[in-house]
């Protein structure tokens, strides 16, 4: 039967509150401190869930801080990306959640009722920064800044990290969050599982483009807004609606265009190497 994980708990088919339909089963756990779906789960389940959240939470924080350093960014402020994904408790907390995607194959796309075998639609993660894990099967794909979509090859040692909206405005589009999406498997195919950690800010933090990144005179592209304030339009919109929209000043649109055109390069969504993957994080899996 479908079941939709509103907000948190389990669900099936159904991905949000707004129609949006794909061939998966998926568990999706908030990991702030005291949040019910956390504290109601068996206790084993839940220190494997903390395990799991310190060890990518602080692969998140070292990515975060290598694009600091990659932006510019002066040393004694190389942390000003991480610590907002590291909110304290007393500032409302980083709100940051986990999902476990399970693709089972798709018998076929009459069977399934869905056009094609659209695991999870395109879409852009609304957070700062996702670290993704899967098993040995693609599915992944990305979109490149001219449209063309290319898959993402598995590799059951690596970590991918994805590009959040929030990071995109974050950087006044220094980054920008690339749209993904996940193909089912066929018939006879193995099924994908796919861990994700959504590194999110508290509440009431204020998305707006850093000021140890603005060059002078730069204006930000995009009108001041929270964090709970994104995450309410989010909730309420298409998984594949283009989120930002809505937030853009007019600059921001004539700004995409033009870089698009130049082909800038766009780093987002790549596909990253752990340097050496802990043992905690191996044995989470
Ligand atoms: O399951 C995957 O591999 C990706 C899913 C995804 O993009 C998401 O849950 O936001
Ligand atoms: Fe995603």
């Amino acid at each position: 039967m479908d079941a939709s994980a509103r907000p948190f708990g389990y669900g099936s088919k159904r991905i949000g509150c707004n129609g949006d339909m794909g061939w998966l089963e998926y568990i999706l756990l908030s990991v702030r401190s005291g949040s019910v779906a956390a504290a109601s789960l068996p206790p084993s389940l839940r220190a494997a869930l903390e395990e799991y959240t310190d060890a990518v939470r602080g692969v998140g924080a070292r990515v975060l801080e290598l694009m600091a350093q990659g932006l510019g960014v002066a040393e004694e402020h190389r942390g000003v990306l991480r610590r907002i994904v590291a909110a304290p408790d007393d500032a409302g907390g980083a709100d940051e959640m986990v999902r476990v995607n399970h693709y089972p194959p798709c018998p076929s796309p009459v069977a399934s009722g869905l056009r094609g075998v659209t695991g999870f639609g395109e879409h852009t993660d609304p957070q700062i920064i996702s670290v993704l894990r899967s098993n040995g099967t693609g599915g992944l794909q990305i979109m490149l800044l001219d449209g063309r979509w290319v898959p993402v090859a598995p590799d059951t040692d690596s970590l991918f990290v994805i590009v959040g909206d929030s990071l995109q405005v974050l950087t006044n589009g220094r980054f920008r969050s690339m749209k993904h999406r996940v193909v089912a498997p066929a018939e006879g195919q193995q099924s994908r599982l796919s861990v994700i950690y959504f590194g999110g800010p508290a509440p009431t933090q204020r998305i707006a483009p850093l000021p140890e990144l603005m060059r002078e005179g730069e204006q930000s592209l995009y009108r001041d807004f929270t964090w709970a304030e994104y995450k309410t339009a989010a909730y309420k919109s298409r998984l594949g609606d283009h989120r930002l929209g809505p937030f853009e000043l007019p600059a921001a649109a004539a700004a995409q265009e033009s870089t698009t055109k130049a082909g800038h390069h766009c780093i987002s969504n790549a596909a990253v190497q752990a340097p050496a993957p802990a043992p905690h994080v191996a044995r989470v899996h």
